[in-house]
């Protein structure tokens, strides 16, 4: 069971307050969805919960089975899905899931093929991912997120890029895989953190 408490926690940037005094408390099997307009902050809080960036003030506690668990562990036990993250580009599709399931375990259902075929790549499994369309990239970063054996999963804007038929998929892959880990989903599009258990505006923490 991993529980995430934010105590008071504020963010500033020089003269600019992006939230303050933000309290909450998730669970396994919980699940956020953080709105606000563009430049609210959205994505610096989920900097903030994933440990990249330090809060201004205040203090985010991560426990796991009742153990604290110290800062510069916290990256072990998540995965983020975000537009400003980059794939390595010179690696083929089967080359990146090699490599990145070296580092993280897969979930224990699911092998590299059945993760191509889930991701509707079967045909571009040699290719390399300089050559994948932006739907494509975004289909494989959902997958390296939520394919991974972690109780806590941060998406930015997941359905960015993709169309129509991508979305209904994202949809279909958070209803079977979302297990009972911790999700925070960064957005504006109901359609993306629609299954959230609880939901914050940033506007209201400025
Ligand atoms: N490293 C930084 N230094 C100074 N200001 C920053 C830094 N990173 C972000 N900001 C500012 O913090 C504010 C919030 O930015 P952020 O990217 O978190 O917003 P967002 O809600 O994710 O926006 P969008 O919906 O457009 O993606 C913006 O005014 C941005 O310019």
């Amino acid at each position: 069971m991993l529980k995430i408490q934010l105590e008071e926690a504020t963010k500033r940037f020089q003269y600019e307050w992006i939230f303050k005094n933000l309290n909450l408390t998730l669970e396994s099997g919980q699940s956020l969805a953080v709105t606000g307009g563009n430049g609210s902050g959205k994505s610096t809080l989920l900097k903030c919960f994933c440990g990249a960036i330090p809060l201004t003030s205040g203090k985010i506690n991560y426990t796991l089975e009742n153990q604290s668990v110290s800062d510069s562990d916290w990256f072990s036990h998540l995965t983020i899905a975000a537009p400003y993250m980059e794939l390595p580009e010179e690696y083929s599709l089967k080359e990146l899931l090699e490599f990145h399931f070296k580092f993280k375990t897969c979930l224990p259902s699911l092998s590299i093929s059945e993760i191509i075929e889930i991701l509707y790549l079967e045909s571009h499994a040699q290719k390399s991912i300089s050559q994948f369309s932006s739907g494509m990239k975004q289909r494989v970063k959902l997958g390296l997120a939520l394919f991974s054996d972690v109780p806590l999963i941060f998406l930015d804007e997941p359905t960015s890029n993709l169309d129509k038929k991508g979305i209904q998929w994202y949809q279909d892959l958070m209803e079977k895989y979302l297990q009972d880990r911790i999700v925070v989903v960064c957005s504006n599009e109901p359609r993306e953190y629609e299954f959230c258990t609880q939901k914050i505006s940033l506007e209201d923490y400025k």
